[in-house]
């Protein structure tokens, strides 16, 4: 085992920035000792919105894209190491999810696709950099994604209590973990992502900060229904989504069938539509006794009260509580898949993504030894 110091880097669904973390690793014990988040320069977030939404691109837009982000990737690892008074032998490696700019994990060729050029990562840091972890889950027949409910099970499992932890990230994903059972997961749908490129069309805000907008507003029901007809929400599980599918084009596809409603009632019903595909499908998956919720939406104070609301016979806290920074969760889930790549271990679990097989994921771009002589 390739026990040590690792690091994590990921930038999400929602674009609101890169999250980096230092993690002492051994075995299943993963111990966070920093985390810093880089700041999305705007028109980078703009030319990613741009690819994911499925304006058209050239080649070499997608190349120069890829290396822009293989040099704030490095950017962002290099000023947590700055900070931490770290060299590049205090890290055994980095696990660098990327930035997914378009995931189709279904029909004749399903691929998914992450930008950020890890050679460029492995030079400007002088690290061991793991990167592309998906696809080879996906050449197994899988979805590629979820892969933090492996990270979940190693953390999170109990001994006697049936856990849900919940994800509410751009794209909402769960980890069902019950003793004794094989653990499943899926994307339950739309996180924070609707509701962020709404109030962004109508009052350029990033987010609506504590549900606030939501909240002066009232769910309208007819779009509700139409939202939750979205063949979508029936696909049987395994299943994973992205901004590719749910998008402000989505919204307006919904809303052309229901006529004029107020800004702030389709904002209502965006964050309920959220809490009902997250908490219909946890209940259609049995009984559970604790759901653990990470991810920037758990910051949503009316978000939570509806979630908690839906499932009242379960205990609604954030991962925190149990030890684990909610916040940094999915940095914390790509240093220690980082970690089961370097060591040749196993890092998807084919119950959750559909694939044939347990198999290591990513690949290596090791430290150049001729680095920094
Ligand atoms: N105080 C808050 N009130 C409301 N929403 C918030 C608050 N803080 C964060 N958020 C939401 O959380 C989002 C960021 O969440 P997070 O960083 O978990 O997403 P991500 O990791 O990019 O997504 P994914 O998990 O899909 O990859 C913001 O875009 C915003 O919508
Ligand atoms: C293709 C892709 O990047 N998917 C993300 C996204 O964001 C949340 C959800 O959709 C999840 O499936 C996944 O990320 C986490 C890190 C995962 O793989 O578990």
């Amino acid at each position: 085992m390739h026990t040590g110091r690792y690091i994590g880097v990921m930038s999400g669904t929602s674009l609101d920035g890169i999250d980096v973390v230092l993690a002492a690793i051994d075995q299943n014990i993963v111990a966070l000792q920093a985390s810093y988040c880089h700041p999305m320069p705007l028109e980078i977030r703009r030319q990613i919105l741009s690819i994911n939404q499925g304006q058209s691109v050239t080649l070499s837009q997608i190349g120069q894209l890829d290396t822009r982000l293989g040099r704030l990737f490095s950017d962002a690892i290099l000023a947590l190491m700055a900070r931490e008074g770290l060299t590049r032998r205090d890290i055994v490696a980095i696990g660098c999810h990327g930035q997914t700019v378009w995931h189709e994990p279904q029909g004749d060729a399903p691929f998914s696709m992450q930008l950020g050029d890890n050679n460029t990562v492995a030079t400007r840091t002088g690290v061991t950099v793991v990167g592309d972890f998906r696809r080879r889950d996906m050449a197994l027949g899988g979805q590629g994604a979820p892969l933090v409910p492996a990270f979940h099970r190693a953390l999170l499992t109990h001994p006697n209590e049936r856990r849900v932890i919940l994800n509410i990230g751009g794209i909402a994903n769960v980890s069902l973990l019950s003793p004794g059972e094989v653990v499943r997961g899926f994307d339950t749908g739309p996180g924070n992502i609707l509701m962020d490129a709404w109030i962004w069309h109508h009052h350029q805000r990033p987010y609506d900060k504590d549900g606030q907008w939501a909240s002066s507003g009232q769910i309208d029901t007819a779009l509700l229904d139409a939202m939750l007809a979205d063949p979508w929400f029936q696909r049987p599980v395994p299943k994973s989504t992205g901004r590719e599918y749910f998008n402000y084009g989505w919204i307006e596809n919904k809303l052309a069938d229901c006529g004029p409603i107020a800004a702030e009632n389709v904002q209502a019903t965006l964050l309920a539509l959220t809490a009902i595909s997250i908490t219909d499908l946890i209940k259609q998956q049995g009984e559970w006794d604790r759901l653990l919720v990470c991810g920037g939406g758990g910051h949503n104070n009316v978000l939570m009260q509806q979630i908690s609301a839906r499932v009242p016979a379960i205990q609604v806290a954030l991962t925190d509580e149990v030890g684990i920074s909610s916040d940094d969760m999915e940095a914390l889930a790509f240093s220690w898949l980082a970690y089961r790549t370097v060591s040749g271990l196993p890092g998807n679990l084919p119950a959750v993504t559909g694939a044939k097989d347990f198999t290591v994921l990513g690949a290596i771009y090791p430290a150049n030894p001729l680095d920094g002589r």
